[in-house]
């Protein structure tokens, strides 16, 4: 068996031609473009890249940047005045603070600082909390951009048996959450390094969701053949990036997403959707 591709990269690509019409219709009416904020410290590297491709992204769809930069060394208090300045803006219809952030930074105090209506990343406490309420908010844009990736492929989500490997917040958690609420039905199960018997929780498995940052984790044999693999792992090593997926899957999956091209560019697709979205709120108020 080949793996059919999740092509997360074409996905995006539709997703902003689709976000640039919307984008001319809310500005026409606000008189002002939307606005994605972005707070960046520090010098690493991948950060940097990150946040370039979103102001890259933002430029292709009309949406206006607002890049804030602060040194490694930035203190608790220059962040939170930055998150402050950005909530007072009223050209920032939406921001993100791009994690991780430097250690001796609070990162929970400064994601709690932001204002809820203009988090474009659906980290502020509030909007999780929403989510566990199945309250609509803003989502985690890498957990929004799967189910979206799934969806636009047609991969059936109903009954379907996901294994998500990894706890963290920006995607291991909070995909358990979206994918559990009825309109997807999904029955999900979280592993993580302390799970027992990993390769029977993945083999079980009608999807597998890679988010350890393990290279290679994954390998051929443990999986189901036939099922969904999506690959959200990015380590970087002097071999370049690797996934949590090993190449030798495709052999065996039914659909995979690759890193890179799979559900990286969906993440940064959910985000303008976020932005895209708060500036119709707006436009709707007008
Ligand atoms: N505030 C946030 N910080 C971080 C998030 C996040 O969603 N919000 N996620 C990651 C980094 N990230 C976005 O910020 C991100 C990572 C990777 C990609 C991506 O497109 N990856 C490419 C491969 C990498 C490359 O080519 O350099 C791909 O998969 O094709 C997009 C966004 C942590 N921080």
């Amino acid at each position: 068996m080949t793996a059919q591709l999740l092509d997360g990269k074409a996905t995006a690509a539709a997703i902003r031609q689709e976000l640039a019409e919307r984008v001319a219709k809310s500005t026409a009416i606000t008189g002002r473009a939307p606005g994605l904020g972005t707070v960046l410290v520090g010098d690493d590297p991948g950060s940097h890249a990150y946040v370039g491709g979103k102001h890259r992204d933002c430029a292709q769809v009309g949406i206006a940047s607002l890049r804030r930069e602060l040194p490694a060394d930035a203190s608790q208090q220059q962040v939170e005045e930055t998150i402050d300045e950005l909530n007072a803006d009223p050209a920032c219809t939406g921001y993100i603070v791009q994690l991780p952030l430097p250690r001796h930074l609070d990162a929970s105090a400064v994601l709690e600082r932001m204002d809820p209506a203009k988090d474009a990343d659906g980290l502020h406490p509030v909007n999780l909390g929403r989510l566990v309420l199945g309250v609509e908010a803003p989502l985690p844009c890498t957990p929004r951009g799967i189910v979206e990736l799934l969806r636009r492929h047609d991969v059936p989500l109903t009954g379907a048996r996901v294994c998500v490997i990894g706890r963290g917040v920006t995607v291991g958690r909070p995909i358990g959450l979206l994918l559990t609420r009825r309109s997807e039905n999904a029955t999900v199960t979280l592993c993580h390094t302390g799970t027992k018997g990993l390769a029977w929780h993945v083999r079980e498995a009608d999807i597998v969701v890679a988010a350890a940052g393990s290279p290679g984790l994954i390998t051929k044999d443990m999986l189901r053949p036939g099922a969904a693999v999506l690959d959200v792992g990015i380590t970087r090593t002097d071999r370049g990036l690797v996934g949590d997926i090993h190449p030798d899957a495709a052999q065996v999956a039914g659909w995979l997403a690759p890193m890179p091209g799979g559900v990286g560019p969906m993440t940064r697709a959910m985000l303008l959707t976020h932005v895209v979205e708060a500036a119709e709120r707006n436009a709707n108020a007008v």
